[in-house]
Protein backbone atom coordinates (compact mmCIF):
# COMPACT_ATOMS: atom_id res chain seq x y z
CA UNK A 1 0.00 0.00 0.00
CA UNK A 2 1.89 3.34 -0.75
CA UNK A 3 1.19 5.77 2.03
CA UNK A 4 1.80 9.42 1.45
CA UNK A 5 2.96 11.93 4.26
CA UNK A 6 1.21 15.42 4.04
CA UNK A 7 2.93 18.50 6.03
CA UNK A 8 -0.36 20.08 6.24
CA UNK A 9 -1.41 21.22 9.84
CA UNK A 10 -4.61 19.34 11.53
CA UNK A 11 -6.46 22.20 11.88
CA UNK A 12 -6.56 23.05 7.93
CA UNK A 13 -9.48 21.45 7.51
CA UNK A 14 -11.38 23.31 9.66
CA UNK A 15 -10.97 26.99 7.86
CA UNK A 16 -14.06 27.60 6.81
CA UNK A 17 -16.13 25.18 7.75
CA UNK A 18 -17.41 23.89 10.72
CA UNK A 19 -19.48 20.47 10.73
CA UNK A 20 -20.73 19.09 14.08
CA UNK A 21 -17.90 16.44 14.63
CA UNK A 22 -14.40 16.11 13.05
CA UNK A 23 -11.48 13.72 13.80
CA UNK A 24 -8.67 15.65 14.85
CA UNK A 25 -6.49 13.24 12.37
CA UNK A 26 -8.62 13.98 9.41
CA UNK A 27 -7.30 16.74 7.51
CA UNK A 28 -7.54 18.00 3.59
CA UNK A 29 -5.01 18.40 0.87
CA UNK A 30 -4.87 17.96 -2.63
CA UNK A 31 -4.25 15.56 -5.50
CA UNK A 32 -3.53 16.48 -9.01
CA UNK A 33 -6.32 14.80 -10.80
CA UNK A 34 -8.97 14.26 -8.18
CA UNK A 35 -8.90 17.98 -6.61
CA UNK A 36 -9.27 18.31 -2.60
CA UNK A 37 -9.49 15.00 -0.61
CA UNK A 38 -9.82 13.91 2.60
CA UNK A 39 -6.44 12.46 4.27
CA UNK A 40 -5.56 11.26 7.86
CA UNK A 41 -2.56 12.84 9.61
CA UNK A 42 -2.32 9.96 11.86
CA UNK A 43 -3.11 6.07 12.97
CA UNK A 44 -7.27 5.49 12.46
CA UNK A 45 -8.78 2.67 13.56
CA UNK A 46 -11.43 0.71 12.27
CA UNK A 47 -14.79 1.94 13.36
CA UNK A 48 -13.93 5.01 14.55
CA UNK A 49 -16.28 8.18 13.48
CA UNK A 50 -13.89 10.58 10.85
CA UNK A 51 -16.73 13.33 10.28
CA UNK A 52 -20.66 14.16 11.21
CA UNK A 53 -21.32 17.14 9.27
CA UNK A 54 -24.72 19.10 9.35
CA UNK A 55 -26.82 19.26 5.85
CA UNK A 56 -26.76 22.76 4.42
CA UNK A 57 -29.55 21.93 2.39
CA UNK A 58 -32.01 18.27 2.34
CA UNK A 59 -34.82 16.91 0.67
CA UNK A 60 -36.87 14.41 0.62
CA UNK A 61 -37.44 12.66 -2.46
CA UNK A 62 -39.67 9.88 -1.44
CA UNK A 63 -43.47 10.05 -1.56
CA UNK A 64 -43.83 7.84 1.70
CA UNK A 65 -44.76 9.86 4.10
CA UNK A 66 -43.31 7.88 6.94
CA UNK A 67 -39.78 9.42 5.44
CA UNK A 68 -40.67 12.68 5.35
CA UNK A 69 -37.78 14.77 7.77
CA UNK A 70 -38.56 17.68 9.73
CA UNK A 71 -37.66 20.79 7.54
CA UNK A 72 -36.27 22.73 10.60
CA UNK A 73 -32.42 22.25 9.91
CA UNK A 74 -31.55 22.08 13.50
CA UNK A 75 -34.03 18.92 13.61
CA UNK A 76 -34.09 17.28 10.19
CA UNK A 77 -35.55 14.17 12.40
CA UNK A 78 -38.02 11.70 10.50
CA UNK A 79 -41.59 13.36 10.81
CA UNK A 80 -43.60 10.61 11.38
CA UNK A 81 -45.17 11.25 14.83
CA UNK A 82 -49.14 12.58 14.50
CA UNK A 83 -48.40 15.51 15.42
CA UNK A 84 -46.65 16.89 12.83
CA UNK A 85 -47.33 19.93 11.37
CA UNK A 86 -47.64 20.96 7.61
CA UNK A 87 -47.27 24.05 6.10
CA UNK A 88 -49.72 26.89 7.21
CA UNK A 89 -49.93 28.07 3.96
CA UNK A 90 -50.35 24.78 2.40
CA UNK A 91 -47.39 25.46 0.14
CA UNK A 92 -46.22 21.72 -0.17
CA UNK A 93 -47.52 18.60 1.45
CA UNK A 94 -43.81 17.35 1.36
CA UNK A 95 -42.52 20.53 4.18
CA UNK A 96 -43.71 19.24 7.36
CA UNK A 97 -42.13 19.66 10.88
CA UNK A 98 -42.31 17.32 13.60
CA UNK A 99 -43.86 19.83 15.93
CA UNK A 100 -44.98 23.37 16.27
CA UNK A 101 -41.54 24.51 18.18
CA UNK A 102 -39.73 23.44 14.72
CA UNK A 103 -42.06 25.05 12.28
CA UNK A 104 -41.93 28.16 14.44
CA UNK A 105 -38.02 28.06 14.97
CA UNK A 106 -38.21 27.57 11.06
CA UNK A 107 -40.27 30.72 10.17
CA UNK A 108 -37.09 32.45 8.83
CA UNK A 109 -35.69 29.98 6.85
CA UNK A 110 -38.83 28.59 5.71
CA UNK A 111 -40.47 31.81 5.09
CA UNK A 112 -37.75 32.15 2.38
CA UNK A 113 -39.26 29.24 0.13
CA UNK A 114 -42.80 29.09 0.87
CA UNK A 115 -44.22 31.53 -1.64
CA UNK A 116 -41.89 29.66 -4.27
CA UNK A 117 -43.06 26.65 -3.40
CA UNK A 118 -46.81 27.38 -3.83
CA UNK A 119 -46.29 28.97 -6.91
CA UNK A 120 -44.04 26.97 -8.96
CA UNK A 121 -44.06 23.37 -7.45
CA UNK A 122 -46.89 22.22 -9.04
CA UNK A 123 -45.94 23.65 -12.69
CA UNK A 124 -42.42 22.38 -12.37
CA UNK A 125 -43.65 18.87 -11.48
CA UNK A 126 -46.06 18.59 -14.53
CA UNK A 127 -44.21 20.71 -16.92
CA UNK A 128 -40.54 19.46 -16.42
CA UNK A 129 -39.56 16.34 -14.13
CA UNK A 130 -39.57 15.31 -10.11
CA UNK A 131 -36.14 15.36 -10.67
CA UNK A 132 -36.13 18.62 -12.38
CA UNK A 133 -38.03 19.71 -9.11
CA UNK A 134 -35.86 17.84 -6.50
CA UNK A 135 -32.94 19.93 -8.12
CA UNK A 136 -34.55 23.52 -8.01
CA UNK A 137 -35.81 22.63 -4.78
CA UNK A 138 -32.17 22.11 -3.41
CA UNK A 139 -31.26 25.13 -4.81
CA UNK A 140 -34.09 26.85 -3.53
CA UNK A 141 -33.38 25.82 0.08
CA UNK A 142 -29.57 26.20 -0.42
CA UNK A 143 -30.22 30.11 -0.65
CA UNK A 144 -32.80 29.78 2.05
CA UNK A 145 -30.06 28.76 5.04
CA UNK A 146 -27.93 31.02 3.64
CA UNK A 147 -30.84 34.01 3.93
CA UNK A 148 -31.44 32.33 7.49
CA UNK A 149 -28.06 32.65 8.20
CA UNK A 150 -27.88 35.99 7.11
CA UNK A 151 -30.68 37.19 9.60
CA UNK A 152 -29.31 35.48 12.72
CA UNK A 153 -25.93 37.23 11.77
CA UNK A 154 -27.40 40.67 11.28
CA UNK A 155 -29.42 39.87 14.52
CA UNK A 156 -27.12 39.11 16.78
CA UNK A 157 -23.35 40.42 15.36
CA UNK A 158 -20.57 39.87 17.21
CA UNK A 159 -22.03 36.89 18.48
CA UNK A 160 -18.86 34.55 18.23
CA UNK A 161 -20.85 31.19 18.38
CA UNK A 162 -23.18 33.09 15.55
CA UNK A 163 -20.23 34.46 13.50
CA UNK A 164 -19.51 30.55 12.69
CA UNK A 165 -22.76 30.27 11.19
CA UNK A 166 -21.55 31.67 8.12
CA UNK A 167 -19.09 28.87 7.82
CA UNK A 168 -21.85 26.56 6.73
CA UNK A 169 -22.32 28.76 3.12
CA UNK A 170 -18.47 29.22 2.76
CA UNK A 171 -18.17 25.51 2.58
CA UNK A 172 -21.01 25.68 -0.80
CA UNK A 173 -19.37 28.40 -2.08
CA UNK A 174 -16.09 26.16 -2.56
CA UNK A 175 -17.59 23.04 -3.60
CA UNK A 176 -16.31 22.28 -6.91
CA UNK A 177 -18.42 21.68 -9.78
CA UNK A 178 -18.55 24.23 -13.41
CA UNK A 179 -20.41 24.14 -16.55
CA UNK A 180 -17.71 23.16 -18.65
CA UNK A 181 -18.30 19.44 -17.24
CA UNK A 182 -21.72 19.20 -18.31
CA UNK A 183 -22.85 19.00 -22.05
CA UNK A 184 -24.65 21.68 -23.70
CA UNK A 185 -27.67 20.45 -23.68
CA UNK A 186 -27.82 19.77 -19.56
CA UNK A 187 -26.28 23.09 -19.23
CA UNK A 188 -29.24 24.68 -21.87
CA UNK A 189 -32.14 23.03 -20.13
CA UNK A 190 -30.44 24.37 -16.59
CA UNK A 191 -30.37 27.76 -17.92
CA UNK A 192 -34.43 27.82 -18.80
CA UNK A 193 -35.42 26.30 -15.50
CA UNK A 194 -33.09 29.58 -13.52
CA UNK A 195 -34.28 31.93 -16.00
CA UNK A 196 -38.32 30.69 -15.69
CA UNK A 197 -37.99 29.72 -12.00
CA UNK A 198 -34.95 31.21 -9.90
CA UNK A 199 -34.34 34.30 -10.81
CA UNK A 200 -34.47 37.25 -7.96
CA UNK A 201 -38.27 38.01 -7.69
CA UNK A 202 -40.67 38.94 -5.24
CA UNK A 203 -41.67 35.59 -5.10
CA UNK A 204 -37.81 34.29 -4.77
CA UNK A 205 -35.91 37.16 -3.25
CA UNK A 206 -32.61 36.75 -3.46
CA UNK A 207 -29.13 38.23 -4.37
CA UNK A 208 -27.59 36.46 -6.62
CA UNK A 209 -26.64 36.66 -10.97
CA UNK A 210 -28.22 34.08 -13.13
CA UNK A 211 -24.60 32.93 -13.68
CA UNK A 212 -23.98 32.19 -9.97
CA UNK A 213 -27.07 30.48 -9.24
CA UNK A 214 -26.15 28.15 -12.21
CA UNK A 215 -22.80 28.00 -11.23
CA UNK A 216 -24.30 26.61 -8.31
CA UNK A 217 -26.50 23.86 -9.76
CA UNK A 218 -23.72 22.77 -11.48
CA UNK A 219 -22.05 22.91 -7.54
CA UNK A 220 -25.08 21.06 -6.53
CA UNK A 221 -24.77 18.63 -9.25
CA UNK A 222 -21.48 17.00 -8.96
CA UNK A 223 -21.94 17.38 -4.89
CA UNK A 224 -25.07 16.47 -3.57
CA UNK A 225 -25.66 13.04 -1.96
CA UNK A 226 -28.53 10.57 -1.49
CA UNK A 227 -29.26 9.31 1.81
CA UNK A 228 -30.49 6.18 2.11
CA UNK A 229 -31.56 3.29 5.16
CA UNK A 230 -28.45 1.41 4.97
CA UNK A 231 -24.70 2.42 4.92
CA UNK A 232 -22.62 2.68 1.50
CA UNK A 233 -19.25 0.98 1.25
CA UNK A 234 -18.43 -2.02 2.55
CA UNK A 235 -15.68 -3.16 1.34
CA UNK A 236 -14.71 -6.06 0.13
CA UNK A 237 -18.67 -6.91 -0.36
CA UNK A 238 -20.47 -8.96 2.08
CA UNK A 239 -21.80 -12.32 0.83
CA UNK A 240 -24.33 -12.28 0.52
CA UNK A 241 -24.32 -8.74 -0.61
CA UNK A 242 -26.48 -6.47 1.52
CA UNK A 243 -27.48 -3.45 -0.86
CA UNK A 244 -28.32 0.47 0.74
CA UNK A 245 -32.33 0.51 0.16
CA UNK A 246 -34.34 2.84 -1.20
CA UNK A 247 -33.19 6.53 -1.62
CA UNK A 248 -35.67 9.01 0.86
CA UNK A 249 -33.99 12.01 0.57
CA UNK A 250 -31.13 14.48 -0.95
CA UNK A 251 -28.73 16.82 0.77
CA UNK A 252 -25.71 18.79 0.50
CA UNK A 253 -23.07 19.09 2.75
CA UNK A 254 -20.20 21.56 3.15
CA UNK A 255 -17.56 19.54 4.12
CA UNK A 256 -18.73 15.61 3.76
CA UNK A 257 -18.98 16.39 -0.17
CA UNK A 258 -14.72 16.79 0.10
CA UNK A 259 -14.51 12.99 -0.01
CA UNK A 260 -14.03 11.94 -3.25
CA UNK A 261 -14.78 8.31 -4.32
CA UNK A 262 -13.01 4.71 -4.62
CA UNK A 263 -14.33 1.85 -5.54
CA UNK A 264 -12.52 -0.10 -2.85
CA UNK A 265 -13.02 2.74 -0.09
CA UNK A 266 -12.26 2.97 3.59
CA UNK A 267 -15.04 4.53 4.78
CA UNK A 268 -18.51 3.75 5.17
CA UNK A 269 -21.01 6.60 4.81
CA UNK A 270 -24.96 7.11 5.76
CA UNK A 271 -26.78 9.89 7.50
CA UNK A 272 -28.05 9.91 11.22
CA UNK A 273 -31.59 9.93 12.27
CA UNK A 274 -30.74 14.55 12.20
CA UNK A 275 -30.28 13.99 8.37
CA UNK A 276 -25.91 14.35 9.37
CA UNK A 277 -24.10 12.51 7.33
CA UNK A 278 -21.65 10.02 9.28
CA UNK A 279 -18.18 8.77 7.73
CA UNK A 280 -16.82 5.60 10.03
CA UNK A 281 -13.20 3.93 8.95
CA UNK A 282 -14.21 0.38 7.84
CA UNK A 283 -10.78 -0.67 8.70
CA UNK A 284 -7.51 0.60 10.03
CA UNK A 285 -6.38 3.80 8.36
CA UNK A 286 -2.75 4.81 8.15
CA UNK A 287 -0.74 8.19 8.13
CA UNK A 288 -1.02 9.74 5.00
CA UNK A 289 -3.72 7.53 3.34
CA UNK A 290 -6.42 9.17 1.32
CA UNK A 291 -10.32 8.49 3.40
CA UNK A 292 -12.83 8.11 0.21
CA UNK A 293 -16.46 6.98 0.01
CA UNK A 294 -18.01 5.24 -2.42
CA UNK A 295 -20.53 7.21 -4.02
CA UNK A 296 -22.55 4.21 -5.88
CA UNK A 297 -23.75 0.85 -4.21
CA UNK A 298 -20.59 -1.53 -4.72
CA UNK A 299 -22.96 -4.48 -4.55
CA UNK A 300 -24.42 -3.12 -8.14
CA UNK A 301 -21.28 -3.06 -10.18
CA UNK A 302 -18.21 -5.18 -10.10
CA UNK A 303 -15.93 -5.20 -12.69
CA UNK A 304 -13.61 -1.98 -13.77
CA UNK A 305 -15.82 -1.17 -16.91
CA UNK A 306 -18.98 -1.28 -15.43
CA UNK A 307 -17.98 0.97 -12.63
CA UNK A 308 -15.95 3.20 -14.70
CA UNK A 309 -18.88 3.48 -17.24
CA UNK A 310 -21.04 4.25 -14.02
CA UNK A 311 -19.32 6.68 -12.74
CA UNK A 312 -18.68 8.40 -16.28
CA UNK A 313 -22.12 8.20 -16.68
CA UNK A 314 -23.57 9.60 -13.49
CA UNK A 315 -20.65 11.43 -12.13
CA UNK A 316 -19.23 12.48 -16.03
CA UNK A 317 -15.27 11.79 -14.43
CA UNK A 318 -13.09 8.41 -14.69
CA UNK A 319 -12.43 7.37 -12.27
CA UNK A 320 -8.86 7.05 -11.13
CA UNK A 321 -9.10 5.23 -7.53
CA UNK A 322 -6.29 2.93 -6.88
CA UNK A 323 -8.52 -0.41 -7.27
CA UNK A 324 -9.31 1.02 -11.15
CA UNK A 325 -5.87 1.70 -11.95
CA UNK A 326 -4.52 -1.63 -10.58
CA UNK A 327 -7.10 -3.04 -12.60
CA UNK A 328 -6.53 -1.39 -15.94
CA UNK A 329 -5.26 -3.92 -18.25
CA UNK A 330 -1.49 -3.69 -19.03
CA UNK A 331 -0.59 -2.61 -22.19
CA UNK A 332 1.19 -5.21 -24.16
CA UNK A 333 4.96 -3.79 -25.05
CA UNK A 334 5.64 -4.01 -28.90
CA UNK A 335 8.17 -7.13 -29.45
CA UNK A 336 10.36 -5.22 -32.13
CA UNK A 337 12.07 -8.15 -32.29
CA UNK A 338 9.32 -10.06 -34.18
CA UNK A 339 8.67 -7.61 -36.65
CA UNK A 340 9.65 -8.09 -40.14
CA UNK A 341 12.67 -5.59 -40.69
CA UNK A 342 11.49 -2.20 -42.71
CA UNK A 343 13.25 -1.32 -45.96
CA UNK A 344 14.81 1.92 -45.55
CA UNK A 345 14.53 4.53 -48.20
C1 LIG B 1 -17.87 15.46 -4.53
S1 LIG B 1 -16.49 16.06 -5.36
C2 LIG B 1 -15.17 15.52 -4.36
C3 LIG B 1 -14.26 16.66 -3.96
C4 LIG B 1 -13.49 17.27 -5.09
N1 LIG B 1 -12.27 16.52 -5.33
C5 LIG B 1 -13.17 18.73 -4.83
O1 LIG B 1 -12.10 19.18 -5.25
O2 LIG B 1 -14.00 19.43 -4.28
C6 LIG B 1 -16.46 15.00 -6.75
C7 LIG B 1 -15.38 15.31 -7.78
O3 LIG B 1 -14.09 14.89 -7.33
C8 LIG B 1 -13.36 14.25 -8.37
N2 LIG B 1 -13.19 12.83 -8.02
C9 LIG B 1 -13.72 12.20 -6.96
N3 LIG B 1 -13.34 10.92 -6.91
C10 LIG B 1 -12.56 10.70 -7.98
C11 LIG B 1 -11.88 9.54 -8.50
N4 LIG B 1 -11.94 8.35 -7.90
N5 LIG B 1 -11.18 9.69 -9.65
C12 LIG B 1 -11.11 10.88 -10.29
N6 LIG B 1 -11.73 12.01 -9.85
C13 LIG B 1 -12.45 11.92 -8.71
C14 LIG B 1 -14.20 14.40 -9.64
O4 LIG B 1 -13.80 15.57 -10.30
C15 LIG B 1 -15.60 14.58 -9.09
O5 LIG B 1 -16.43 15.29 -9.96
Amino acid sequence: MSVYITTEPANRIVDGITPDWIHPHLIQSTDPIKGRQFRVSGPIPKGACLLVDRPYAIIPVDENPDNLICSYPACNRPARNPERNPCPNACLPDVIWCSSTCRVADQVRHGFECTWLKRYAGPIRSKWSEYDFGMLWVIVRLLAMRHSQLHKLSAASGDASVQQLKHGWEGIDSLCGSSDTWSHDKVRLWSTLVKKYLQSSSAFPHDMGIDRVLHLICQEEANSFGLYPRETGHFPVPKPPVDRGEQYAAAVYPTAAIANHSCSPNIIHKADEKGRMVFTASRDIFPGEECCISYFDLTQYNDLKSRRDHLRKSFLFVCQCQRCVSEEPVEEETEWDALPMMESL
